[in-house]
């Protein structure tokens, strides 16, 4: 689903990291390490074919789905019909992605008005309803409660059940405990 070899990847003139091999099929998840700054969030905007690898390819099969720091959610709509723009365009099920996140209480709710980690739920909740096979996770986990880590880690175990695979960069475990780890240093 995804495949990268050899890549290589210098930004703002420092070489992040070379000769890097990751593979990732269905049903498997790989868990990104390492500290702030060595090119976490770089290697999966490169997987998600937001920013090319100085030497090196990347190959992608299928549609990726990006969780990260953006919201891609217009702030003015109700969030159901928020995400329902996207479901449309995806051909994927908004509904779903709330319920998976625990957010039909909030479906009439501007987006704006969320909370913090009302948001990043609704940023996975985005992910989940795309019925997309890759999903590129960029601390996915940030701003979520107890009940929020539940729900995202019950939603990565379905999706890699079913066939999808996982690249998530972050700090914490996430619940992929038994998941393959590369540590960039
Ligand atoms: N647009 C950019 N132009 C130039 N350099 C950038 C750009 N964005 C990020 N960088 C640099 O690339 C390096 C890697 O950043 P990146 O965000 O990938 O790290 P990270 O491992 O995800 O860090 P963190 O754990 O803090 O999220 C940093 O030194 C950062 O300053």
């Amino acid at each position: 689903m995804l495949k990268l070899d050899g890549v290589a990847l210098i930004r703002g003139g420092r070489l992040l990291f070379e000769g890097l091999d990751l593979t990732l099929a269905a049903g498997e998840a790989v868990l990104l390490t390492g500290p702030n700054g060595v090119g976490k969030s770089s290697l999966i905007r490169l997987s998600a074919g937001l920013l090319r690898a100085t030497s090196g390819t990347v190959e992608r099969s299928g549609a990726a789905a990006l969780a990260d720091e953006g919201l891609a959610l217009d702030p003015r709509q109700p969030l159901a019909q928020a995400l329902g723009f996207w479901a449309r365009l995806d051909g994927g099920d908004a509904a779903a992605g709330m319920r998976a996140m625990g957010l039909e209480r909030l479906a009439p709710v501007p987006v704006r008005m969320l909370s913090t980690g009302q948001r990043k739920r609704a940023v996975l909740a985005r992910v989940i309803a795309t019925g997309a096979p890759l999903w590129l996770l960029d601390e996915p986990g940030n701003g979520l409660d107890a009940e929020g880590l539940e729900r995202l880690a019950a939603a990565m175990a379905s999706h890699r059940a079913t066939g999808g695979a996982i690249l998530a960069a972050s700090h914490q475990l996430l619940g992929l405990d038994e998941a393959r780890r590369v540590a960039l240093a």
